[in-house]
């Protein structure tokens, strides 16, 4: 079977044992390099995007890079999640276990109005912890998650399917499977 998206999975970088033994790591830095791999990873996920939405949500650091993109590209305002420490203003947070360790995201508490309609974005999705973390925080600050969005999925990891299970519409372009 072709790969769907296989122009975007070939610029996307192996890398074993990173950051330990036995992860291989799928680098965006070299998507990124190429001008013309980005903006179409960029075009692919604002076409999938849920019709109706009022925000799009990031997750650092990754996540920025693809959210950012997405806000300029959809006409939307951006949320920030960020890993603990970072925001200035009074923060709710959510702890979550990772592929490799443990992490805390946060976002300003304010920064959703109840109600409001959120398209998640980050780069890769693997055991889910950390998106559904952030599920839980945008769930927690009142708003509507109405999708989530990946450059590549590890569906191996099945991170994905937690996401759904949860209530989220997923969009993923490249999925690296054996992981
Ligand atoms: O589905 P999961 O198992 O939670 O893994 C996916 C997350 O891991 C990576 O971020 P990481 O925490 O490595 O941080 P970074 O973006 O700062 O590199 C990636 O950008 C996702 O946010
Ligand atoms: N295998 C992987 N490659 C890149 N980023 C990741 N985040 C979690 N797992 C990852």
């Amino acid at each position: 079977m072709t790969q769907a998206n296989a122009d975007l999975a070939q610029l996307i970088r192996t890398i074993p044992d990173f950051p330990k033994p036995g992860i291989q790591f799928r680098d965006i830095t070299t998507l990124l390099l190429d001008a013309k791999g980005f903006h179409a990873s960029i075009e692919r996920l604002a076409a999938s995007a849920p019709d109706d939405f009022d925000l799009i949500t990031g997750i650092e650091a990754r996540g920025f890079i693809f959210s950012s993109a997405m806000a300029t590209q959809t006409a939307k305002g951006l949320v920030l999640i960020r890993k603990d420490g970072k925001l200035p203003g009074a923060t709710i947070g959510v702890d979550y276990a990772l592929e490799y360790g443990t992490d805390r995201v946060v976002m300003h508490e304010d920064a959703c109005v109840p109600g409001q309609k959120v398209l998640l974005v980050d780069d890769l999705i693997a055991t889910g912890g950390t998106a559904l973390a952030a599920v839980r925080l945008l769930r927690q600050a009142g708003a509507e998650v109405v999708g989530a969005s990946f450059v590549i999925d590890l569906p191996d990891l099945g991170g994905a399917d937690k996401l759904r299970a949860a209530g989220v519409p997923v969009t993923t372009l490249v999925a690296f499977e054996g992981d």
